[in-house]
Formats: structure tokens, C-alpha cells, sequence
């Protein structure tokens, strides 16, 4: 807490400094009036999350730390997903040294941008499933575009929401809907979503998203950037101190968890109906 106030007034008296942190997966760009930062997911077709994915989205994070940023829009290059998820390969018959940097990579990544000290809005301009649909939580504001699905759908997948990712829907959606959506596997629609307040805003195009996105940054205009910043921290560091504690607990359930044989028989399966999918 002590830190992040340093860090907050610090913001107070350094000017904006311009840097590019663009990787093949995550276009940044940043607007020279606003010092609004846009990431721009870019791995077709789906923007699943892999390791080297994850890598650059978490090294942006920093940066954008480090460099004192007005704030952020987080969104996707595709016109129909905005993320698929974690990459269902890198839970398939994994690697274990290379599974568990990618689960270090989340964890940190869901850090870094849950607990931003600059503000941050999700344009979902496509379909947002299960770690989509947790990247999204993860920012302050959500404006997404009509006819698309959200939610964590892990249950349906025969896995379990990590409790990080509920932490984020129940900062959202308060407790009884986290429940339900959890147990169900629910994935909504946009106007669903937005009646139970998992997203803010629903609008028709990505340009009018954008709009709604630099109306909520101007909020900020008139709030010491500090007072924003601890009131975040109050309101969401203890999610994120519980995950510091259990990160390396939950590692170690879940490369038990992802070497259970029925487990992999049921991601197997899984991929094969994605693909059955296309050639339909
Ligand atoms: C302490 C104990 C704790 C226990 C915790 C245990 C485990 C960890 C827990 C879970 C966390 C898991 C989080 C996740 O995010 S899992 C991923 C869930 N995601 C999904 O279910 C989404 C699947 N995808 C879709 O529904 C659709 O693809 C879409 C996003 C709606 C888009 O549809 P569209 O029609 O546009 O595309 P296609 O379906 O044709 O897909 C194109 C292409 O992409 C491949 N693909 C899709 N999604 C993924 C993915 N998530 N990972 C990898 N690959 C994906 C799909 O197979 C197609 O591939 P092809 O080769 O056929 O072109």
C-alpha cells in the first residue's frame, strides 16, 4: 500500500514519457494528447493466450507502470473475439517446465493489470470466454459490442475457476451472481451482461467503444491520481495479496491437476470438438 502511494504521487510530479513496447502478439499504441495507451491483441484467429502471448501482454503491463501511464484500453484486432481464453494447448499433454512459466506468466499478467495504478478499459469487440472474459474483468471498465458472449466458463470444461479469476468476477458482479455464473459455466450475452453489471456499456461499434472509453478516462481529469490509486488498492489488494500468498500452492495443485489422465482424455476431446466445429 505504502509503495503504491509513493508510486501514485510520483505521478503527480513526472511528465509522460513516450516509449513503445509493440511485439508481434500485442500492438501498442499510445495517443501523444491523452497519454492513453492502447494494447491491441493480435494473435489469430482467436487471441488464444499462450506463454509468448502472455510474455508480451505482462511486459507491456510493466512498462506502462514504469512509465506513469494516463491509462489504458485493452482490446482485440479481430472483429468477432477479443480472447478465447488460455491456450487450450498449453494445457495439453504440457511440457511441465514450459506449463508452469506459462501459469507464473497469468498470474503475474492478472497482477500487474488487476492491480494497475492507471485506469483501464476492456473493449470486448468479440466473444470473450473463460481467460477472455478474466482479461476484461481485470480492467476497471468494461464496453463491449453487441452480439457477442462473455463469461467464465471453466465448469463446462470440466476444469476449475482459479480463485483469482471468481475474486475478479465477484469484484463485478458481487457474490450470488459469481456463483451462479460459476457453477453453471455460464457464458452471456451482451445484453445479459450487461444486466447483471459484467459489463458497463454496450454499444454498436468499435469506433463508439472507443468513444465511451475516453469518456471514462475523462472521469479522471479532476481526481488526484493517488487518491484514485489507493482507493483501487483498497478495494482490490486483498485478491492479490491471497494469490501472492497461494501462488505457489496453486502450482503445485495444478500440475497435479493437469497430469490427471481423465483430465487430458476430456482437453483432448475438447480440442477435437473445436475442430469439428469448422469442418461443419
Ligand atoms: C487449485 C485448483 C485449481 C484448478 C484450476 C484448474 C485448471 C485451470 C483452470 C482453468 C482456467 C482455464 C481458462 C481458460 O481460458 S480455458 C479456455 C477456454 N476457452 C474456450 O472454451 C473457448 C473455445 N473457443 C471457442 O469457443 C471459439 O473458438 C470462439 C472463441 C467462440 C471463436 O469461435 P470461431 O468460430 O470464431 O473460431 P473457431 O472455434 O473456429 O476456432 C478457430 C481456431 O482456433 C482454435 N481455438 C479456439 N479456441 C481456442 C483456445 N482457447 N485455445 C486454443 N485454440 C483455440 C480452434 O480449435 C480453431 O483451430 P483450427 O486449428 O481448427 O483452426
Amino acid at each position: 500500500m505504502a509503495l503504491r502511494a509513493v508510486r501514485s504521487l510520483a505521478i503527480l510530479s513526472n511528465p509522460l514519457r513516450t516509449y513503445s513496447t509493440s511485439g508481434p502478439l500485442v500492438n501498442v499504441s499510445i495517443n501523444e494528447k491523452t497519454g492513453i495507451a492502447t494494447a491491441t491483441l493480435q494473435r489469430p484467429p482467436v487471441n488464444s493466450l499462450n506463454l509468448e502471448l502472455l510474455t508480451e501482454l505482462c511486459t507491456t503491463l510493466e512498462q506502462l507502470e514504469k512509465n506513469k501511464s494516463r491509462g489504458l484500453i485493452l482490446t482485440s484486432s479481430s472483429n468477432t473475439v477479443f480472447s478465447a481464453g488460455l491456450d487450450i494447448y498449453e494445457m495439453y499433454k504440457p511440457n511441465m517446465d514450459r506449463y508452469k512459466q506459462f501459469w507464473t506468466t497469468l498470474q503475474q499478467t492478472w497482477i500487474n493489470l488487476y492491480g494497475s495504478s492507471y485506469p483501464t478499459v476492456a473493449v470486448v469487440n468479440g466473444h470473450a470466454p473463460a481467460g477472455g472474459c478474466l482479461l476484461a474483468l481485470s480492467c476497471e471498465y468494461r464496453i463491449m459490442l453487441n452480439n457477442f458472449t462473455i463469461g467464465l466458463n471453466e465448469t463446462k470444461l470440466g476444469m476449475i475457476a482459479p480463485t483469482w479469476f471468481a475474486a475478479s468476477m465477484r469484484n463485478a458482479i458481487g457474490t450470488r451472481q459469481t456463483e451462479l455464473a460459476l457453477i453453471t459455466g455460464n457464458l452471456f450475452t451482451t445484453d445479459e451482461a450487461l444486466k447483471i453489471g459484467l459489463v458497463d456499456e454496450v454499444v454498436q461499434s468499435k469506433n463508439e467503444a472507443l468513444e465511451k472509453a475516453g469518456k471514462f478516462f475523462d472521469k479522471f481529469k479532476r481526481i488526484p491520481p493517488h487518491a484514485r490509486t489507493m482507493t483501487k488498492t483498497s478495494l482490490r489488494g486483498a485478491d492479490i495479496q491471497a494469490l501472492v500468498k497461494s501462488r505457489n500452492e496453486e502450482m503445485n495443485k495444478l500440475t497435479a491437476f493437469i497430469n490427471d489422465p481423465k483430465l487430458q482424455e476430456a482437453i483432448g476431446m475438447y480440442l477435437e470438438s473445436l475442430k469439428q466445429k469448422q469442418n461443419k
